[in-house]
């Protein structure tokens, strides 16, 4: 690249231009009762949303409306608006519509829109479900759509996910992530309160979008023959979700708004990290004023490219006529306040850039963005049924996912997208992600489908089947958890588990702290659990230090490992320092001592109330115990209790010291070493240990690792403990 302001002529990249539009795309239309139709004709502009947005919200009505007023001209230039009419006669004669658009031509905001304007015209009842693969793409489009739509979030507009819901009984249009409508599934199988559910980034092929697809089709066969379904999906590959739906007929608008320019490295790259730095600090240096997204596989490169920018951002600055480059960092396990900085704009000669997993990939528009910078890289979880344990690995991402990423620029204005692999390395890659049910646990699914009623779990509606093998072991899971009985059948504490936000291992933990009495405490715990990233990784020079200060305060965390110590922060957090007049600065000051996450404990607290207020729905009572007793102290029966509660989820996820101080797993047999980040690192004396995360890097490591008496393997009791029992004896 040089420093030519809108050309990129260096020699590193290859520049691939976008070629002249078409109006013909190659999508065949398929002569066995399917319809494809293709829309390239412009029609004029409806005024009925112009119209209903006068009469609707008037509180905060002039704001709210000038501002819908002007988005209201950048929406009608989207391809999916001018195809308005046409599409909604599709929907509207039909069960279940197939639409496929190119990223930005405007599904994810627009179609859900047209049917909410449809519902009010024709004064039907019911609402507008959305779902989202992702909780970041779901708020970022409903706080959008709300905007377009003149009205507050939470009122005919809101979201649903995880620990946050925006809607109120006013909300129509709904978007929420595929587990929440999952939930609601769980809650009410009729999905009553819907008369459309639009399944949005349906190529994504997420375990959760492929149940809801399975679901959706046995509700319309059963109860629901009413309900309207719309299956969007950016890719052509459209014709399986057809045919699962009898034949449903596939829309495909044609074109989006702006070209995004494609460069490929010439030759490939092996420090992925270096080159997406050199490739923004060229990009600062030579490209035109507009943000930069830069897609990383996973937080610990981003962790360490933001650390590099930022100390380069400003030394480079000083010394050119550059813009500044801010960097931030968004992933998953970001608490939400964090993430949304993404999204405000940036002011003056600055530069945003943004390193990201692939929870920016689809459906989302972080306004300003003009470049892409892409490793061709991504994460993923893959489970290996006959160990039990996921290993996550870094891979190449398919040629469907590269165009998605691409897509994020070119949403505002024309784009420039720099992919860090060579063109031909692209062609190589597969045209779709294969899809996650091939690779996953499906223990949560199946519990589903069990709480759903579905007796023949291998014979369901699956949209795509994950095999026998995978089934069975699920269902082996879930009667060593004690969700089913020796018949299959859900026992009452596998309904409670299906209807916790919770993995079916935490889930199982909750209850028994609830049998046993310590509920609170456990709350607490598996709060601190969800929350990813709440303990910083120090940096080499202060590690020491750090571990030290942690240790001195976690006295029952020293010999009962880092559940324990969890409990034990977050009591000094909330109880201790929640006391004091100035409890924010201290708990500022107290986090940043110990390279804790401010941030991540006030997002742990959100998440403990939330699971309160599901416990007390749940079991009769939770303890309103006083302040003390919900403290952890150093009883060390109390703490057996609960470390025995956990025992009952994890019972699979323990391991036995040998003489050699080295541990084997129960279940296998196989090694596994105590994470470094473990408070029982350097603990060589434990009988056993019990661990709530296995990461597989050079060796295999257990992470959240505690202290267990070999004894607590045979008193725990679950449908599983003849199996512990049998593989302690023959290793002793
Ligand atoms: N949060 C936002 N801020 C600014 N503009 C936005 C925002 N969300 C959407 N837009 C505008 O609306 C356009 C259409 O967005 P939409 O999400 O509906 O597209 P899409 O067809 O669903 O694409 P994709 O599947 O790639 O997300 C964007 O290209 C952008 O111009």
């Amino acid at each position: 690249m040089t420093a030519n302001n809108n050309e990129n002529t260096g020699s590193q990249y290859a520049s691939k231009k976008p070629k002249t539009r078409r109006n013909v795309h190659p999508f065949k239309r398929d002569v066995r009762a399917k319809k494809v139709i293709r829309f390239n004709a412009t029609e004029e502009d409806d005024h009925a949303l112009y119209e209903r947005l006068r009469t609707g919200n008037t509180a905060t009505y002039k704001s709210l409306k000038s501002q819908a007023d002007d988005l209201l001209k950048v929406r009608k230039t989207l391809p999916v608006f001018q195809h308005k009419r046409e599409i909604m006669t599709y929907i509207e004669s039909n069960p279940v519509t197939v639409l496929i658009g190119e990223t930005g031509s405007g599904k994810s905001t627009q179609i859900p829109q047209f049917i909410l304007e449809q519902l009010y015209d024709k004064k039907k009842h019911g609402s507008i479900a959305v779902t989202q693969p992702r909780r970041v793409a779901a708020i970022n489009l409903a706080t959008r759509v709300a905007q377009e739509h003149g009205s507050k979030l939470g009122d005919q507009v809101g979201y649903s996910v995880r620990f946050d819901n925006t809607t109120t009984a006013r909300t129509r249009l709904k978007y929420l992530t595929d587990g929440m409508l999952l939930r609601e599934l769980m809650m009410n199988s009729d999905l009553k309160e819907y008369s459309v559910v639009i399944i949005d980034e349906a190529h994504e092929r997420t375990v959760l979008t492929d149940l809801i697809l399975g679901f959706l089709k046995s509700l319309m066969q059963g109860t629901r023959p009413d309900l309207r379904i719309v299956v969007m999906s950016a890719t052509l590959q459209a014709e399986k979700f057809s045919e699962f739906f009898d034949n449903a007929p596939i829309l495909f608008v044609e074109g989006r708004k702006f070209d995004v320019t494609q460069y490929y490295l010439k030759a490939p790259t092996d420090d992925i990290v270096d080159a997406v730095i050199r490739c923004c600090m060229q990009i600062n240096q030579g490209e035109q004023l507009g943000d930069i997204l830069c897609f990383l596989p996973g937080q610990e490169e981003i962790d360490k490219a933001v650390a590099i920018m930022e100390k380069i951002a400003k030394y480079v600055s000083e010394e050119s006529p550059v813009p500044l480059i801010v960097p931030y960092p968004l992933y998953a396990a970001l608490p939400p306040m964090q993430q949304a900085l993404v999204f405000a704009p940036i002011k003056g000669f600055k530069r945003k850039v943004v390193f990201s997993t692939n929870i920016a990939e689809t459906s989302v528009t972080i306004s300003g963005v003009k470049f892409i910078v892409d490793s061709g890289l991504r994460k993923v979880k893959v489970w290996r049924h006959q160990l039990g344990l996921a290993t996550l690995l870094t891979v190449p991402i398919s040629q469907a996912s590269a165009m998605q990423r691409s897509g994020r620029a070119g949403r505002e204005s024309e784009g420039k997208s720099f992919r860090l692999y060579c063109e031909s390395d692209y062609l190589k890659l597969p045209k779709q992600s294969e899809p996650e049910i091939a690779r996953s646990d499906v223990t949560s699914p199946v519990l589903m489908l069990k709480r759903y009623g579905i007796d023949d779990i291998v014979n369901w509606t699956w949209f795509e089947n994950p095999g026998k093998e995978a089934i069975v072991m699920g269902l082996q899971e879930l009667y060593e958890l004690g969700a089913l009985d020796n018949r299959g059948k859900i026992t009452k504490r596998g309904e409670q588990m299906a209807l916790l936000p919770l993995q079916p291992h935490l889930s199982s933990v909750l209850i028994k702290a609830s049998e046993v009495g310590c509920l609170s405490q456990v709350i607490d715990i598996i709060s601190c659990l969800s929350v990813e990233n709440l303990l910083l990784n120090p940096s080499p020079e202060e590690r020491d230090d750090i571990n030290e200060r942690r240790l001195s305060l976690c006295n029952a965390g020293k010999r009962y490992g880092d559940l324990i110590m969890l409990k034990e922060l977050f009591d000094i957090y909330f109880y201790e320092l929640g006391k004091s007049q100035d409890a924010n600065s201290e708990r500022n000051d107290w986090c940043k001592e110990l390279c804790i996450s401010l941030r991540g404990f006030k997002n742990v607290v959100r998440v403990r109330d939330q699971l309160r207020v599901y416990c007390k729905r749940l079991f009769s009572s939770i303890n309103e115990e006083n302040e003390e007793t919900r403290k952890i102290g150093e009883d060390s029966d109390e703490i057996s209790k609960i470390l025995k509660c956990f025992l009952t989820g994890f019972i699979k996820n323990t391991a036995i010291g040998m003489p050699d101080r080295s541990y084997r797993t129960v279940s296998t047999g196989e090694p596994i070493s105590v994470h470094p980040s473990s408070m029982l690192f350097l603990n060589k004396s434990c009988p056993g240990i019990m661990y709530t995360e296995y990461v597989f890097t050079t060796k295999g490591y257990a992470r959240n690792v505690s202290r267990i008496e070999l004894s607590w393997l045979q008193e725990v009791v679950t449908n599983g403990t003849a199996v512990a029992k049998q593989k302690i004896t023959s290793s002793k």
